[in-house]
């Protein structure tokens, strides 16, 4: 993994994880857009009442046509009101439902990342979910239906020159004016969004990175170090968020303006048109009040371009990263029966960016149920070569192949349950100890629980333990020494009898006695099964019955355990 951030333009124009969504919703959409069609009539109609009180009711004292006009008046804005509730509420619907399923395939897609593949570090890509909201908040915004109140713009402009003559000519000057700030300021404002949400995501990295590692940044005196950084990352994006909303605000001002110009240029003309008598007063009025209604929709168009733009380069974001292959097979995935046969067929493996390469040349048999040992000394590829078999990289030459299947056309869910592992960093999650083991799966019951529990030692802490295995850890697991969350790590990968285990330094953290205790009891438990055991604790090889040698990645030797064990103490081999 490289921690370049995750800042790939992906030119896509509406990708189906977005664009389905939304056309699921496109009925709320619809009462979206039918509401506030109502509430820009509304608007029409409220100002032609202006007009007809101070052009009839006034000159005649007509009392009871002015009763009667507040009466339809006042209905007019109690469904005016329920309508602006009904578009919001509508609103927040349909950016709740578009939230909630983009979320989901969004953390589905994380999930099912392939390893190679993965740009960014952690902070960078929890950041990316976080720009989640931005989307959300752009789809589940009421200034979403200023689109909607772009027609309208026209409507209310006839009715001005049909009322006010040329007063039409005052909001229809500023409106290009608008449009016009709003078109210059937004390359620059697309270019500001992308480098505020780089700079943010390089903050939240620093922040997740140290959060995450609390207990060690303190140990080891890193923190001045990380605060540095902090302090780096949190004046780069004040930055950059400073220059985002300062451009943003030149169209929303530039748009406000232009309503005070037209609608004062609206009245001066129109006294002048007064004079000449060629309008009414009650003309005047509702022309001044329908020129603010005629540019109110570009100014909320403004707003709403600016958010458009962090919008944009949040869908971008998001989008390449959706584009990213995923685990499994293009086609149909394999979920066979696995006997345990492993054969890794002349692969050569590098780490993303990295310059050499960590398995090269490495060809091996293991049969069903046999018991494998790897040795070798630090970084000479055991653990990489055990995440070969569970398929979480894939090799860059030759093959890894289960039962004469290669793993790439296995179903990965289905892999891993064939596959019991425990890896290195013995890392938990955070829940119970209880969904630590059975992590949900319907294979593994209480019982089955039980029995691993008791196979890897689990069992005898959990009685010392208040609330045993409903132990609420915290992430990683937390709460739990390092020995015990190996023990829980072990019976995790024991669960449901996989065919194929993989132990990665199982007892690494353990002292000798229940080391030895967990030696016995494994014994049997792996009887007929395919082992795979990377160690650098000599007592733990009891387990196998053959030792394969890792050197620099390569095969260096490969023998019957007990007489790879004399070379080597003899020094004969390594
Ligand atoms: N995630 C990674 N990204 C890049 N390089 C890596 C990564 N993990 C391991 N490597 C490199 O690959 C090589 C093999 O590492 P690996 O972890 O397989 O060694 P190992 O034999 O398991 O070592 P150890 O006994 O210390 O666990 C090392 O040179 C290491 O630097």
């Amino acid at each position: 993994m490289t921690d370049q951030p995750l800042l790939v333009a992906a030119k896509e124009r509406f990708a189906p994880w977005l664009i389905e969504p939304m056309l699921r919703n496109r009925q709320t959409y619809i009462k979206v857009a039918m509401a506030a069609a109502m509430i820009n009539l509304f608007a029409l109609v409220s100002s032609l009442f202006t007009m007809t009180v101070y052009d009839r009711v006034v000159p005649n004292d007509a009392s009871s046509s002015l009763v009667g006009l507040s009466i339809g008046l006042g209905i007019i804005i109690i469904f005016d009101f329920i309508l602006r509730l009904l578009r919001v509420y509508f609103v927040d619907i349909a950016g709740a439902n578009i939230d909630y399923e983009v979320g989901d395939r969004l953390f589905a897609k994380i999930v099912a990342l392939r390893l190679d593949q993965r740009r960014g570090s952690t902070g960078t890509l929890t950041g990316l979910m976080r720009e989640l909201e931005t989307l959300r908040d752009f789809f589940a915004s009421a200034t979403l239906t200023a689109f909607i109140d772009v027609p309208f713009i026209l409507v209310t402009l006839g009715v001005i020159a049909m009322l006010g003559g040329v007063l039409v000519l005052l909001p229809l000057a500023m409106i290009p004016l608008v449009i016009l700030a709003g078109l210059l300021t937004n390359p620059a404002l697309d270019r500001l969004s992308a480098r505020s949400l780089g700079d943010g995501l390089v903050k939240q990295s620093v922040l997740v990175e140290t959060i995450g590692n609390l207990e060690t940044v303190k140990a080891s005196g890193a923190g001045p170090m990380l605060n540095e950084r902090w302090r780096e990352a949190l004046n780069r994006h004040s930055h950059s968020s400073l220059g985002q909303r300062l451009l943003s605000s030149i169209a929303v001002t530039v748009a406000s303006s232009a309503n005070t110009i037209a609608y004062c240029g609206t009245i001066i003309v129109g006294v002048g048109l007064l004079r000449n008598h060629m309008i009414t007063t009650g003309a005047l009025l509702a022309c001044s009040v329908l020129c603010g209604r005629s540019i109110a929709p570009l100014a909320q168009i403004a707003t709403l371009l600016s958010r458009l733009s962090a919008t944009r380069v949040a869908y971008r974001q998001i989008n390449a990263l959706m584009q990213t292959p995923s685990e499994g097979p293009a086609g149909d995935a394999l979920k066979p029966v696995v006997q345990g046969r492993i054969e890794l067929r002349n692969i050569a493996f590098r780490y993303p960016g990295a310059s050499e390469k960590a398995l090269d040349q490495l060809s091996l048999t293991i049969a069903p149920g046999e018991h494998v040992g790897f040795l070798g000394r630090v970084g000479s590829g055991k653990s990489t070569l055990a995440r070969m078999v569970l398929g979480l990289y894939e090799p860059t030459e030759g093959a890894v192949l289960i039962d004469g299947i290669d793993v790439r056309q296995f179903d990965p869910a289905h892999l891993r349950h064939q596959v019991g592992a425990s890896m290195q960093d013995h890392a938990l999650l955070a829940g119970s100890v209880r969904e630590n083991i059975c992590l949900q799966r319907a294979h593994v019951d209480v019982d089955e629980m039980l029995r691993v529990a008791e196979i890897s030692g689990t069992h005898r802490f959990m009685g010392q333990i208040t609330n045993g295995y409903d132990l609420r850890l915290a992430d990683r697991g937390d709460g739990l020494s390092g020995g015990q969350r190996q023990s829980i790590s072990i019976a995790r990968a024991l669960a449901g009898r996989p065919p194929v285990l993989v132990f990665d330094e199982p007892s690494s953290a353990m002292d000798a006695q229940t080391e030895a205790d967990l030696i016995g009891r494994l014994q049997e438990e792996i009887q007929g099964r395919t082992f795979l055991l990377i160690t650098h604790r000599t007592p733990l090889l009891r387990l196998v019955d053959r030792i394969i040698l890792l050197e620099q990645g390569r095969i260096a030797a490969d023998g019957p355990r007990d007489a790879m064990l004399q070379r080597l103490t003899r020094g004969k081999v390594a």
